[in-house]
């Protein structure tokens, strides 16, 4: 019998990774989602969170003197729900090295990019500057280098002529719903964990690329 897993997810928007995961909620999913927080009070995520029954909470960054105190207080309301996993969602804030190493191996985030492809913001257009025929999202392990964690899962779309930052990005969101709930699930079940050599799935080292999907 596995145990329930109990989940905090950080958010700073809309929230549509966050729909994914609640809709992945089941009678045979370990995973529970004990509360959301969010770093900005309009976040349309926190109306899903409600519409869902979920605790939510919000802490703005900008009422602290700095990146350290805000942390310290994301830690304190977060450790609050005693969290198994905590999971990024669109959160959009660099978190600080303590930050990283007090939820080490239990804190993932989706990055919309085929990592280490693309690390940091405006991945879309920056795929279509550099003229990428292909294009993705990847779920991974945070670590204190910036999407530089161990990759867990990636599924890569490709980029069609005429794409924009939107259409891309559309077809990069459809993926992420698939792939995140996935990720989370596999840390809920067991089978997922971060070792000294990287992220592992049943016990197997998985590839640089984490588990790849190609649509
Ligand atoms: N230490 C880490 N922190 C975070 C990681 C990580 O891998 N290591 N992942 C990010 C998520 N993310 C991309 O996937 C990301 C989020 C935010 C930023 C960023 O530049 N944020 C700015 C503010 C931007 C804004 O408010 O719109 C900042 O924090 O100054 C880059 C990448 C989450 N954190
Ligand atoms: N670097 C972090 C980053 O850009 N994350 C991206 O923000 C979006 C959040 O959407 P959502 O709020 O609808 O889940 C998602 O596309 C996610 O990959």
């Amino acid at each position: 019998m596995v145990q329930p897993c109990n989940a905090v997810v950080l958010i700073s928007g809309s929230g549509s990774n966050l729909q994914a995961l609640i809709d992945s909620l089941g009678e045979d999913n370990p995973l529970r989602i004990r509360a959301v927080v969010s770093n900005r009070a309009d976040a349309y995520g926190l109306t899903r969170a409600q519409n869902a029954g979920i605790a939510t909470q919000v802490l703005d960054h900008k009422a602290f003197a700095d990146r350290e105190a805000f942390d310290c207080a994301l830690i304190e309301a977060i450790d609050g729900f005693r969290p198994d996993l905590v999971v990024l969602a669109g959160f959009m804030r660099i978190l600080t090295p303590a930050f990283v190493r007090h939820y080490s191996g239990r804190l993932l985030n989706i990055h919309p990019s085929l990592l280490p492809k693309h690390k940091g913001l405006n991945t879309h257009q920056r795929a279509l500057d550099a003229q990428d025929s292909e294009h993705g999202c990847s779920v991974h392990f945070v670590s204190e280098e910036l999407d530089g964690g161990p990759l867990i899962i990636q599924a890569v779309v490709p980029v069609e002529p005429g794409d924009t930052a939107e259409t891309l990005a559309l077809r990069v969101h459809m993926q992420e719903h698939r792939i995140y709930p996935t990720a989370v699930r596999w840390f809920a079940e067991g089978r997922l964990r971060l070792a000294a050599e990287g992220a592992l799935l049943d016990g197997e080292k998985l590839p640089a690329t984490g588990y790849l999907i190609r649509t």
